[in-house]
C-alpha cells in the first residue's frame, strides 16, 4: 500500500459526512462536546476501569502517571481521553503529533520546557521520525536526552535532565510502533468502536450541550448510521439539527432524523453515497466477484487508493464485503441491504465462497 495517512485522513473528512477524521467544523465544536472526566466519558468500560485505576493510585503515591499508549481507529476518543488523564492528574496538557516532530532538536525542544508532572500528548505517534523516536526511549526511560552539539567528529552529547512527565501516545497502527518504544509504555488501552446504547448517550450528551431536543428514538435512529464512532454521531447530530430547525419545529424525532439523513445520503446503516456505489458496482455489474479492486476502482470512478482506504474497511467491518485473494467478494448481506436477489450458485463465484 502506498497511501499516506495524511491523503487518506484527507480524502475521508474532504467531503463525507461519515469520515471518521476531524474537518474544520469538528475542530471548532469538539472541544465544547468533549467530557472532561473519566465519568462523563461514555462507554470504553474497560478502558476506563483500568485507566482510573492507574490515575488513582499515581495520585495515592503523589508520582506522575505511567505513559499511557491509546490505539484505536481515529474519532474514539483518544485525544479526548488524554486531556481526561491531564484533568484527572491535574495536571498541564502539551499537545503535538507525530508528524510536527521530524528532527530529534524539534522533540527535545519540547522535552525540556515541560513542567513536572505535565501530560504530553503525541498524536499519531507512529509517525515520528526515527531520530526522535530513539530520542524519546531514553526520555521515557530515565526523563533524560542527550543533545547533540555540533557536526561529525566533533559532536558532542550533552545530557539533559528532563522533569517527570506523563507520555500519551495515540496511533491509528499499534502495530506499526516499533516493540522498543511500545514496551515503554507502562499501560496500553485499545479502544473499540462504539455500540449503539453508548452511541445514543454520546448523542443525548451531545445534544444537551448543544441545547437541541431530541428524543429517544430520534437518538437511536442518528446512532444506528454512525459507524460506531462519536465524531460521525455528532457530526450527524449537527445535520439532523439543521434540518429539524429549517424543516421542522426544531424537535429530533425518528422521522426527522431519518428523513434528514435521507437528504444527506446517509442510509440507516451508516453507508454514504460511496459506500452504496461501490456495493452496487461489485453486485450488479461483476455479479458479486470476486473482482479485482482495480477494475472495482474504475466501475465507480474512483482511485484504486480511495475504495481500498476509504470505503472498504468499513463495508468490511459491517460484514458486507469480503477481501479475498481472488479478489472483493460480496456478502449474502451485501445483497440483502441494497435489496438484490444473488445469481444462482455458480462455480468459483459469490455463491460458492459465502454459501447459499
Ligand atoms: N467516550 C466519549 N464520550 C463522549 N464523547 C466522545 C467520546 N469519545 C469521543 N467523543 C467525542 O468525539 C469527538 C472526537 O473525539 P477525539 O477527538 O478525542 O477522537 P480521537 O480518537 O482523538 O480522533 P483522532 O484520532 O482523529 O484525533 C470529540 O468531540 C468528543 O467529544
Amino acid at each position: 500500500m502506498n497511501w499516506d495517512d495524511d491523503t487518506a485522513q484527507a480524502a475521508d473528512a474532504a467531503d463525507r459526512l461519515v469520515g471518521a477524521s476531524a474537518d474544520g467544523e469538528d475542530q471548532a465544536v469538539e472541544a465544547a462536546l468533549r467530557p472532561k472526566s473519566l465519568a462523563e466519558f461514555v462507554g470504553q468500560e474497560r478502558v476506563r476501569e483500568q485507566l482510573d485505576l492507574v490515575l488513582k493510585a499515581a495520585l495515592a503515591r503523589g508520582a506522575t502517571a505511567d505513559h499511557v499508549l491509546l490505539s484505536g481507529a481515529p474519532g474514539l476518543g483518544k485525544t479526548t481521553l488524554s486531556m481526561i488523564i491531564a484533568a484527572e492528574m491535574g495536571a498541564p496538557i502539551r499537545i503535538t503529533s507525530g508528524p510536527a516532530i521530524q528532527h530529534a532538536g524539534d522533540l527535545a525542544a519540547i522535552l525540556s520546557s515541560l513542567q513536572e508532572g505535565e501530560v504530553l500528548f503525541l498524536d499519531e505517534i507512529h509517525r515520528m521520525s526515527r531520530p526522535a523516536e530513539e530520542m524519546l526511549y531514553m526520555a521515557m526511560e530515565d526523563f533524560r536526552v542527550d543533545v547533540v552539539v555540533g557536526k561529525g567528529p566533533g559532536a558532542t552529547a550533552i545530557p539533559l535532565e528532563l522533569p517527570p512527565f506523563t507520555l500519551v501516545g495515540a496511533t491509528t497502527r499499534a502495530g506499526l510502533l516499533p516493540p522498543p518504544l511500545r514496551d515503554r509504555f507502562g499501560f496500553t488501552a485499545h479502544m473499540e468502536f462504539y455500540g449503539p446504547a453508548e452511541l445514543e448517550r454520546v448523542i443525548h450528551r451531545s445534544a444537551q450541550l448543544l441545547d437541541v431536543p431530541i428524543d429517544t428514538a430520534g437518538a437511536a435512529e442518528i446512532a444506528g448510521r454512525s459507524r460506531g464512532t462519536p465524531r460521525i454521531a455528532n457530526r450527524l447530530l449537527r445535520r439532523v439539527r439543521d434540518y429539524a430547525q429549517v424543516k421542522a419545529d426544531g424537535m429530533i424525532t425518528q422521522e426527522i432524523a431519518g428523513t434528514a439523513l435521507k437528504v444527506y445520503e446517509v442510509d440507516d446503516r451508516g453507508l454514504d453515497r460511496l459506500d452504496r456505489a461501490v456495493l452496487s458496482a461489485l453486485l450488479k455489474l461483476f455479479g458479486g466477484g470476486p473482482v479485482g479492486l482495480s477494475t472495482l476502482a474504475v466501475a465507480v470512478g474512483e482511485e484504486r487508493e480511495t475504495v481500498e482506504e476509504v470505503a472498504e474497511p468499513f463495508l468490511v467491518r459491517e460484514g458486507l464485503l469480503a477481501r479475498t485473494p481472488r479478489g472483493r467478494v460480496a456478502t449474502p448481506a451485501a445483497w440483502a441491504h441494497l435489496g438484490l436477489v444473488p445469481p444462482q450458485a455458480a462455480p468459483g463465484g459469490q455463491q460458492g465462497l459465502f454459501g447459499p
